[in-house]
């Protein structure tokens, strides 16, 4: 497969999720982490809307971070001037192609689409900008004409096609089908951006990779427009877990970024999100734990260091002896097989009335609780 490229969007799509903002300075270090990283291109925000998103996109474009910043537009010249303001290498020139947004969104037609588009894209390459041509709405385009707009875009100078799959209606089988038409017919770089609203926004960037687009288009946490977009960390790390496709990004800052956007965007990350969940690398289940022990790649698809977490072994309910005995090992204590045995009895039953696994403190009670029992026996075996 070839190289694929990171276009991340977390500062536009990402902060258009509702109820969502970035104050600057977190947009500021938002795209600093992303550069560290080992993004290609950061997508900015939105110039033409002035105030505080034209001054962060201002700075961000000052940092010089050594990655491509790119601003979003309408097929719109007065736009791209305002991108051209903050200096911005790449515009993003977003158009929608289906006729569902043409008739009842823009209110206009195909040709009126198409000639905005074009003139855009030409006014932009004019300024010697990288283009990306935004098919808003693609999924859900006529094919016939989505060819003509790619066609078309690429005339008039545009470096890609953003294939966008804005409500999320896609599944990977049909986009894939889709994107390979395209690169067969206009032979145009494809970007995928694709949404979540059926929990396949990361398959359906994968299937267009598969396809042959070389751009993926990503948020960190899936932050995006109603159930979000493709998450970065679950494309990066399924690129290369699934794909066999190292992006050479530095993974093992992805718990770092992603807490960092959590906070920023007051998006508690849940415990079992993809890839940088805390429970990720947490076992419990006796069968698995005593996997993960002798080798943790029985449970695990890549080691929790790589993307910044550790390992965790919990002990609850569905513990077995062999979890017990190591973690009685860490505090330098031998259980025997029997001792383990009954410590597990203890576990459980302790377990299911807290409704949770157990803290350490708490098995060292055991174990104190399970010595005494045992001195009492022979003592009154002892008639002491
Ligand atoms: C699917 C997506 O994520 S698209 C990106 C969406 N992001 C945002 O909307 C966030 C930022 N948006 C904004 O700040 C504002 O909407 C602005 C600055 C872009 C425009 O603001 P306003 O001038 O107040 O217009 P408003 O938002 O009410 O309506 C959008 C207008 O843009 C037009 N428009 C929408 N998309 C496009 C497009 N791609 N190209 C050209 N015109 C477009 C609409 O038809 C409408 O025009 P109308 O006023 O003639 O009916
Ligand atoms: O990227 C674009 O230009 C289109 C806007 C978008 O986010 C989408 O269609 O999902």
């Amino acid at each position: 497969m070839s190289n694929v490229y990171i276009v991340d969007t977390t500062l536009r799509d990402g902060e258009q999720t509702a109820g969502v903002v970035f104050a600057n300075e977190e947009k500021v270090q938002i795209a600093k982490m992303l550069a560290e990283l080992g993004v290609y291109q950061i997508e900015a925000g939105i110039p033409t809307m002035g105030g505080d998103e034209k001054e962060a996109i201002k700075k961000i474009c000052k940092l010089d971070l050594g990655v491509s910043i790119m601003g979003w537009n309408r097929a719109v010249i007065k736009d791209i001037e305002e991108s051209i303001d903050c200096g911005v290498d790449a515009v993003a020139i977003s158009i929608s192609t289906s006729d569902i947004h043409i008739k009842h969104k823009l209110k206009k037609d195909r040709d009126w689409v198409l000639k905005s588009m074009v003139d855009a894209t030409k006014f932009a390459k004019k300024h010697n900008l990288y283009v990306s041509v935004n098919a808003e709405d693609a999924s859900r385009s006529d094919m016939n004409f989505l060819i003509k707009f790619a066609k078309e875009a690429k005339e008039a100078g545009a470096d890609r096609l953003r294939y966008c799959d804005t409500v999320g209606m896609m599944e990977p089988f049909s986009i894939y089908e889709h994107i390979r038409q395209i690169i067969d017919e206009v032979g145009i770089n494809i970007e995928m951006h694709t949404h979540n609203d059926f929990g396949l926004a990361t398959a359906n960037t994968l299937a267009g990779i598969r396809a042959g687009a070389k751009y993926a288009g990503v948020t960190v946490n899936g932050l995006g427009e109603r159930a979000g977009n493709a998450a970065l960390e679950e494309v990066v790390m399924a690129l290369k877990y699934i794909y066999k496709n190292d992006l050479g990004i530095k993974t093992n800052l992805l718990k770092e970024v992603c807490e960092y956007v959590a906070k920023a965007s007051g998006r508690v990350l849940p415990l079992s999100k993809t890839i940088v969940g805390l429970n990720v690398f947490a076992h419990e289940s006796g069968i698995h734990t005593d996997g993960v022990l002798k080798d943790s790649k029985t449970y695990e698809s890549f080691s929790p260091e790589e993307v910044g977490l550790e390992r965790q072994i919990l002990i609850g309910k569905h513990s077995g002896r062999n979890a017990i005995v190591a973690k009685f090992k860490e505090y330098d204590i031998d259980l025997t097989p029997e001792e383990a045995e009954e410590i597990l009895k203890m576990v459980r039953s302790l377990s299911v009335q807290l409704k949770r696994s157990l803290f350490d403190k708490e098995l060292i009670y055991l174990y104190n609780e399970m010595r005494e029992e045992k001195i009492k026996d022979v003592n009154l075996q002892n008639n002491i």
